[in-house]
């Protein structure tokens, strides 16, 4: 589970950072159409990274290249660090030792994180809630219509006049998805983000997920308990444990991919085997 923003903040300003990276530098000119040009994933690349929690060694010596515009999933038994490296890639965490870089300077806009629970603001409709994830961007004349626009991109431009208290649970996570995607982010880190939805609602996001990530081009790091899910939407997955990258297999099918087919079956029972032996050994 994700242990995100466990501070009391006010809030507007949690769900303002539930889409922000604090360690991303921030460059004060306004370089929108700069950003427009240059749409696309970011590679990402981490050497030794450690984390440890008072006496708890959580990591242990990541390493990690994930080129531009790839899908990441990392599946791991529970505790063993996958929100906590989630976290820290998202920035949203102190690094202990090693490095994290995305291969230039980036703004805040360029990683977001979505989590298992949609942080809506109960008081702001749901235009206004994804116009949140503009951050320092929402001054800018066009901030109805980009909303609008990532609004139409989850399917929801019916609901943006609503309050979030009247949505479903899957309807909210498509709402949260639009207040990630809104400033075009080119990292988009997701936290078990359907991990609360019923089966069907979380298929319909899954490929929901897919699409938005193949137009856009983001670089994608899933982090799931879900196997069938990795397997399904990701070109690789990591498999974290005793706080290292144990296995990186690769997901070669070709998409869209074909739930249920052999092909993925068979990849989804070798990691599962892999994970039942680590779960075994404690
Ligand atoms: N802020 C924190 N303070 C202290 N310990 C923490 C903190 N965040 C995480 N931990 C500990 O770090 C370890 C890894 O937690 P993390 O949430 O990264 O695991 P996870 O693999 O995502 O687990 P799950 O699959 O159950 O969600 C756990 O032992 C957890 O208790």
């Amino acid at each position: 589970m994700q242990t995100a923003l466990r501070t009391s903040l006010p809030e507007a300003e949690l769900a303002s950072r539930a889409n922000f990276a604090p360690h991303a530098r921030v460059v004060r000119e306004e370089r929108q159409g700069e950003r427009q040009a240059q749409i696309g994933g970011l590679p990402l690349s981490i050497r030794g990274l450690r984390k440890s929690f008072g006496e708890n060694e959580v990591l242990r010596g990541i390493d990690l290249h994930i080129p531009a515009g790839q899908f990441v999933a990392i599946v791991g038994k529970s505790g063993c660090g996958k929100s906590t490296l989630l976290r820290l890639i998202a920035g949203l965490e102190k690094i202990d030792a090693g490095s994290i870089s995305f291969g230039q300077e980036t703004q805040p806009e360029d990683i977001r994180v979505m989590f298992q629970e949609p942080r809506l603001l109960p008081w702001a409709r749901v235009l206004s809630n994804v116009e949140v994830g503009l951050g320092r961007d929402r001054a800018s004349n066009d901030v109805h219509a980009r909303a609008e626009k990532a609004l139409t991109e989850v399917g929801l431009t019916d609901k943006r006049d609503q309050w979030p208290s009247v949505l479903s649970g899957g309807q909210k996570q498509r709402v949260a998805l639009a207040r990630a995607l809104v400033s075009r982010p080119r990292v988009l880190a997701f936290d078990e983000p359907l991990g609360a939805l019923d089966a069907l609602t979380r298929i319909s996001m899954q490929r929901l997920l897919e699409r938005v990530w193949r137009d856009q081009g983001f670089t994608a790091i899933l982090v799931t308990h879900d196997v069938a899910e990795a397997v399904a939407l990701a070109d690789r997955v990591l498999v974290i444990d005793e706080g290292r990258i144990a296995h990186d297999v690769t997901v070669n099918a070709t998409r869209p991919r074909e739930r249920g087919s052999a092909e993925l079956a068979s990849l989804e029972g070798s990691i599962l085997s892999n994970l039942l032996s680590a779960e075994d050994r404690t």
